[in-house]
């Protein structure tokens, strides 16, 4: 089964809104298979945004994902990773379409409350990078015949 990493970012706990965004992944029928809080390592955020590294927007993005909280997720289901961008919605929150979460919480793209892996690959690289094996609970949910076929 399809896996994505979801991370609610600083200022998604500080806004309260942990309860909101997990709601919306457990309605649409995901499962959550990883969850943590946790303070976010320099290295950790470095590596995990490692692409980003020559945009001038890097080191703030740094300092902003390691400044406070943060939830980090593992999401599973039948086309997870593509559905989950949907739900969050557009990287800036003014162009994000409402319903989305960006575009019903957000106002900035350097304050845009969540993170969701891109592709299926990168979901793999980021949940190896966050998560260790033992962290991650396989459960078969009692749901999975009222939402898929
Ligand atoms: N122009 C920008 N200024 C500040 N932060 C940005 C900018 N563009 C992208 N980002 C951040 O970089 C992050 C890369 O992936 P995210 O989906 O976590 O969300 C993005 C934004 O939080």
């Amino acid at each position: 089964m399809e896996r994505t990493f979801i991370a609610i970012k600083p200022d998604g706990v500080q806004r309260k809104l942990i309860g909101e965004i997990i709601r919306r992944f457990e309605a649409k029928g995901f499962t959550l298979v990883g969850l943590k809080m946790m303070s976010v390592p320099r290295e950790l955020a470095e590596k995990h945004y490692e692409v980003h590294q020559e945009k001038p927007f890097f080191p703030g993005l740094v300092k902003f994902i390691t400044s406070g909280p943060l939830v980090a997720m593992v999401w599973e289901g039948d086309g997870v990773v593509s559905s989950a961008r949907k739900i969050i919605g557009a990287t800036n929150p003014l162009t994000a379409e409402p319903g989305t979460i960006r575009g019903d919480f957000g106002v900035s793209v350097g304050r845009n409350l969540i993170h969701g892996s891109d592709a299926i690959e990168t979901a793999a690289k980021e949940i190896s990078l966050w998560f260790t094996p033992e962290e991650l609970v396989s459960w078969d949910s009692a749901m999975a015949g009222w939402l898929y076929e």
